[in-house]
């Protein structure tokens, strides 16, 4: 297919206000709006549209991802993008990974993780918490983990498709910067020397799990 015939396929199946982005996360939803603006998608978020965030019961990142997605469907009658992402930790067993949100509440209900006063998602806290396991492990113990994401694009017919992406990267400590969102400041991708959270958004979507996803749903669709 040329480039020519891709853009009118784009714009039927994906018009502006006709996509729905299956996220309550602040941070998501804005990086998401960027990465579809060059396509000329201008999706509506859940929260403007009162839908209802699910409980993710998925055992993966793909299974979350669809789970959100096909609730948004469904329950909006309009295709559906959800993002299930998060921080895998290699010397963690891949901890936080799919519980990468949860890490931030007082009380996650995760073995090993102490329940601490106060209320709400806290990235402080949840920076905090993977630090603090890391420095348990004894000296020397990589510090290297990877962000994925996992989109899901559902049509209101059921139908489903969904596009994974991951960067590599070290974990630092103290956290550098105060741009992007959750775990930002503490990861530093491979090959640079910044931080996410020091990034522009331009230079963390060149490289991020979730443009890497992006391109991916991009090849596929569009
Ligand atoms: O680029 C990222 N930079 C930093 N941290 C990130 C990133 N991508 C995911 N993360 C972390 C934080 C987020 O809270 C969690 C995802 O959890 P996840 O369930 O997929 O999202 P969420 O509950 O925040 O919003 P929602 O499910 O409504 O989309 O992983
Ligand atoms: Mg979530």
């Amino acid at each position: 297919m040329n480039e020519e015939s891709k853009e009118p396929q784009a714009i039927r199946k994906l018009a502006p206000g006709r996509l729905v982005i299956a996220s309550h996360n602040e941070g998501k939803v804005r990086e998401i709006r960027a990465l579809l603006a060059p396509y000329g998608i201008e999706p509506v978020s859940a929260a403007s549209l009162d839908l209802p965030e699910p409980e993710e019961t998925g055992t993966t990142f793909v299974a979350n991802a669809e789970l959100k997605a096909m609730q948004a469907a469904d329950l909006s009658g309009l295709p559906a993008l959800a993002d299930d992402s998060g921080l895998c930790v290699e010397a963690l067993g891949n901890a936080p990974g799919i519980f990468s949100a949860r890490w931030g509440l007082p009380d996650p209900g995760i073995e090993g993780i102490e329940p601490e006063a106060g209320e709400g998602r806290d990235f402080d806290r949840a920076m905090r918490r993977v630090n603090a396991k890391l420095d348990a492990l004894p000296e020397g113990t990589s510090r290297a983990a990877h962000f994925v994401c996992a989109l899901a694009l559902a049509w209101p017919d059921g139908h489903v498709e969904w596009f994974e992406g991951r960067v590599d990267g070290t974990l630092i400590w103290p956290p550098r910067g105060d741009k992007g969102f959750g775990y930002d400041p503490m990861f530093v991708p491979e090959g640079h020397g910044r931080s996410f959270g020091e990034m522009a958004p331009e230079a963390k979507h060149a490289m991020s799990h979730r443009a890497d996803a992006f391109a991916q749903l991009v090849a596929a669709v569009f």
